[in-house]
């Protein structure tokens, strides 16, 4: 038998109310090509070593949407193992505090309802906290 162990990451992710509608959500459209590809997503990315959750996430949207970010309260967490990578996801509550997200690191942005994500292709270790956020058990969002 054949036990196949795949690597662990911390991964932080940030639920960031629109600018005009704040009952949509910022989410991303994965590039092509790549591990998960057109899947969407929320912004955010890898922990790396020696960072804070909220080190991470301020500096995973600055370089992929170039925006400057308030980070708030933790919403979610939760795990999941895809076949290349067990992803330890941690949502944020979070806003912009300056500029006008861009798709820097992603294929498509788009603001959404969580009904309307449902809907998307969204990444699998997402699904959990989609219907958490449908269902109004993540408390204030703010
Ligand atoms: N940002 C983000 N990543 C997520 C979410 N859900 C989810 O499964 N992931 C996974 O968590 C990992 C995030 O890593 P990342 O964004 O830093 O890295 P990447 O694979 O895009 O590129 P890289 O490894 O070349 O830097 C990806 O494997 C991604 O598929 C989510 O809601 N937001």
């Amino acid at each position: 038998m054949t036990t196949v162990t795949t690597r662990t990451v911390r991964v932080v992710a940030a639920l960031i109310p629109g600018p005009v509608d704040t009952q949509r959500f910022l989410v991303q459209q994965r590039l092509p090509g790549g591990s998960r590809a057109l899947l969407w997503e929320f912004p955010g990315g890898k922990v790396e070593a020696g960072e804070t959750d909220e080190v991470a996430l301020a500096r995973e949207c600055r370089e992929e949407l170039d925006v400057e970010l308030a980070v708030g309260r933790r919403l979610w967490e939760g795990k999941h193992t895809y076949p290349d990578l067990t992803v330890e996801l941690v949502l944020y509550a979070a806003r912009v505090v300056s500029g006008e997200p861009k798709p820097l690191g992603a294929h498509a942005l788009a603001f959404h309802t969580p009904v309307e994500m449902q809907t998307l292709p969204f990444c699998e270790a997402d699904i959990p906290l989609l219907d958490e956020l449908v269902a109004g058990r993540l408390g204030a969002l703010d």
